[in-house]
């Protein structure tokens, strides 16, 4: 079966959370059409179907850590293969978290041919998710959560950036900009992968 997603173009999306990866995510699918798969949307899916494991990753993800390895690259991998008739492409926003989730995703999946660094400062961050916070009713969008999000994404997620720049597909996308603004950086990064 995974076969069929073996030569599928993938996009990896990182950045802090509040960075805007979703919102990046939503113009491109509008525009190109690949299929957008956020491990926190998957995950959050998971949560609110009231199942067993579903309360499990509730727990860890109100405190702000990270969810098994194993867990988030299995929903991923079965979210590829269901698209993998239909897909021009492939988002995956939100992974990896950790240099050790990229390594595993490229054993079991395949490499990524680009990597869209959406980056913004850790004040705007904190700035965005406080103001989606009051809408989106997230159990991780409060003030101390936001705190141990940014820490881990410093410690865990930076690093990963840094692994395949050594391989030459990152792309920086200055993510303080209008959101339109940081679309037009995005486009120019998508067109050359064409
Ligand atoms: N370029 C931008 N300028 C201003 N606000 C933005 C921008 N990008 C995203 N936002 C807002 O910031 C919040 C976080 O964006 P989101 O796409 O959910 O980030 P992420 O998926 O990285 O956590 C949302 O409320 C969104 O509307
Ligand atoms: N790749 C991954 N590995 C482990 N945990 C993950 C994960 N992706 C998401 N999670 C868990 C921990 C995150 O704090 C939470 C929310 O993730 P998210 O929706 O991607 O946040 P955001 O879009 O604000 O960056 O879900
Ligand atoms: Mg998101």
């Amino acid at each position: 079966m995974a076969d069929k997603i073996k030569n599928a173009k993938i996009v990896f999306v990182v950045g802090g959370p509040g960075s805007g990866k979703g919102t990046q995510c939503e113009k491109i699918v509008a525009k190109y059409g690949y299929t957008h798969l956020s491990s926190g949307d998957l995950l959050r899916a998971e949560v609110a179907s009231g199942s067993d494991r579903g309360k499990q990753l509730q727990a860890i993800m109100q405190k702000g850590e990270l969810v098994p390895l194993d867990t988030v690259l299995d929903m991923i991998k079965d979210a590829m293969i269901a698209k993998a008739d239909v897909s021009k492409g492939y988002l995956i926003d939100g992974y990896p978290r950790e240099v050790k989730q990229g390594e595993e995703f490229e054993k079991k999946i395949g490499a990524p041919a680009l990597l869209l660094y959406i980056d913004a400062k850790g004040e705007t961050m904190v700035k965005r998710l406080m103001k989606r916070g009051e809408t989106s009713g997230r159990a991780d969008d409060n003030e101390e959560t936001i705190k141990k999000r940014l820490d881990l994404y410093y410690k865990a997620t930076e690093p990963v950036i840094a692994y395949y720049e050594k391989r030459g597909i990152v792309r920086k996308i200055n993510s303080e900009l209008p959101v339109d603004e940081v679309f037009a950086i995005v486009e120019k990064a998508i067109d050359e992968l064409k």
